[in-house]
């Protein structure tokens, strides 16, 4: 269905291609993931697919692209549209109209299709997603959960032969990005769709692929069957490492699979504990008393008491549109509370000079591109570190530790996904503030990047930071968070270690906890230690 025939991208002025030798063929009505620590050119590949590369990126597309037996070269996106639904990143850039229910029926209408038609597939997709009550609401006041569950299914209704998905899930809740991932494979077996998709969670979707096409800066791209794949794949997910820890073959894939070998592995570990966490003290850096908080008509938050301690790393979770971010908003002042009260180092938030609060609290955005204004990466970091007041170079050098080879003359805008984001942590990060938050800090990133970010961040806590992070990574909350507290519906519903709050949720236990159950395990550096002793 696909076919790619010694493909590659030169990006222009960029010293090597983004994406060489890639000579394959994805069969139709098949799931193909793409894997690959990030700016290895998962983005590139899945834009040569859809016509986005080289057509609207720039740079110069060789060899040659076909999807159903066309050249994507010689079609435009929008000569593809019936054929290939895609869904990016980003989806606010990509949206073309104002509200949830014209955005489903966009993509119908350019192709013509009758009324009825499109009433039902509305309706379908609505229900479908989740979306029924957001129907009218504007795109841009949803949450970036619900408008990436609208991004996807405004493809969707289209009934494209091909989907090619860019991280689908990287905003979606644990429970809806399984249902996402559900509805996608249904597509696959019973349609016969191709999908063809690129995601860092592999915990999340590698038990979903038939195929997995590996991508390595340095190596011949590798496609193969998922467990041949994943035995010798430098990104994996935790069952996997679990899997090459207790010598398992075939590696499992799912929970499932480890759970049924995992027999003896529960018995080493009898009499075994996790280290625990080292208790705290000292006052609270922030508090919060009965705060609600009101977006438009929504009560986004209500009766929210919490206060963070300094060299305390906490994890907010929760449903898409649950409030996280107008928790993490409020901290830093962009929203004023309709009622109680909120307080950071004994200061109201929305009633401090912007300059004065940036010495107590830095937030980095759920999108990166909201804090970057740059021209380059070093012109970025520059004044990240005047406005700091740090050393020059820390910026700069802060970027290099958490992924290395970003170039200094690139401009924000080219950068990777994971790239970007990098830069926007590490221009965060040279503020040092004593309360840190993050909305949701791993979009993007590989599970290399994702482990320098967890010493980065236990090392600020070590040092007295609060660390506040909003994030649907189960797996990054069961490594790095001390304490986790869940939002429903604007209210905490949980608050208390990690392991007791997410040992028993269905929903926010990692994959570990849900193999080893009921034991205390949460990740799998936790079991090799164990082992180890
Ligand atoms: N429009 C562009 N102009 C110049 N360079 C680009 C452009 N788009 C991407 N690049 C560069 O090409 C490389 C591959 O980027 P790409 O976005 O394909 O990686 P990726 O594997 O999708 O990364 P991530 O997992 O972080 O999303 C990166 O080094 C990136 O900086
Ligand atoms: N301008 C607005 N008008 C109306 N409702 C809004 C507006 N902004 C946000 N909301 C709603 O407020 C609620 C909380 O949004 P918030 O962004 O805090 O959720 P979240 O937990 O961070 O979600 P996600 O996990 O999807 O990022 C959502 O239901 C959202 O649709």
């Amino acid at each position: 269905m696909i076919t790619f025939e010694q493909v590659s991208v030169q990006y222009t002025d960029a010293a090597a291609p983004a994406l060489s030798g890639v000579d394959l063929t994805v069969p139709e009505g098949e799931l193909c993931l793409l894997v690959g620590p990030s700016g290895s050119g998962k983005s590139t590949l899945l834009g040569t697919v859809s016509g986005l590369v080289p057509h609207f990126t720039g740079g110069t597309l060789h060899g040659r692209v076909t999807v159903g037996g066309r050249d994507t070269r010689e079609h435009r996106p929008r000569e593809l549209a019936d054929l290939v639904g895609t869904v990016g990143q980003d989806p606010l850039a990509h949206f073309v109209t104002d509200t949830v229910e014209d955005e489903l029926a966009y993509g119908m209408e350019s192709l013509g299709l009758p009324a009825d038609v499109m009433r039902r597939r509305v309706e379908e997709t609505l229900d479908l997603l989740g979306l029924a009550e957001l129907r009218d609401r504007s795109l841009t006041s949803l949450s970036g959960g619900q408008q990436q569950r609208v991004a996807i299914g405004s493809v969707l209704t289209v009934h494209p032969r091909v989907l090619v998905l860019d991280e689908p899930t990287s905003a979606l809740d644990p429970g809806a990005a399984e249902e996402v991932l559900a509805v996608l494979q249904r597509l696959v077996h019973d349609l016969g769709t191709t999908v063809l998709m690129a995601e860092h969670r592999l915990e999340r979707v590698v038990q979903y692929a038939d195929q997995v096409l590996l991508l390595a800066p340095g190596a011949a791209p590798v496609l193969g069957e998922p467990a041949e794949v994943m035995a010798h794949s430098p990104v994996h997910p935790p069952v996997v490492g679990l899997g090459r820890l207790a010598g398992w073959r075939p590696l499992p894939l799912s929970v499932r699979d480890a759970r049924r070998k995992a027999a003896s592995l529960r018995e080493k570990l009898d009499g075994h504990r996790p280290a625990a966490a080292p208790a705290l003290a000292g006052d609270p850096i922030a508090v919060a008393e009965r705060l609600a908080v009101r977006r438009g008509p929504v009560h986004a938050l209500r009766g929210v008491d919490l206060a963070l301690r300094p060299g305390e790393i906490t994890a907010l979770m929760g449903r898409n549109g649950a409030g996280k971010s107008t928790l993490l908003g409020s901290l830093v002042g962009l929203h004023a509370p309709a009622s109680g009260n909120i307080r950071v180092n004994g200061r109201t938030p929305h009633r401090t000079r912007p300059a004065e609060l940036i010495r107590e609290v830095g937030l980095v955005p759920q999108d990166p591109r909201d804090l970057l204004y740059g021209e380059s990466v070093v012109a970025e970091c520059a004044a990240a570190d005047a406005d700091a007041g740090a050393t020059p170079g820390t910026c700069r050098a802060l970027v290099e530790r958490l992924l290395p080879g970003i170039a200094d003359t690139a401009h924000p805008r080219d950068l990777s996904e994971g790239q970007r984001l990098t830069l926007a942590l590490a221009v965060v990060l040279t503020a040092r503030p004593p309360l840190l938050l993050l909305d949701e800090p791993t979009r993007g990133l590989d599970y290399a990047a994702k482990a320098r970010l967890v010493e980065i961040l236990r090392g600020l806590a070590g040092e007295g930071h609060a660390v506040l992070l909003a994030t649907h990574d189960v797996e990054l909350a069961a490594e790095l968070a001390h304490r986790t507290v869940i939002l429903a519906e604007g209210e905490i519903v949980a608050d208390g270690p990690t392991a007791d709050v997410v040992v028993s949720s269905p929903a926010f236990a990692p994959q570990v906890a849900k193999v080893l159950a009921p034991g205390p395990w949460l990740t799998v550096h936790q079991v090799a230690e164990a082992l180890a002793s």
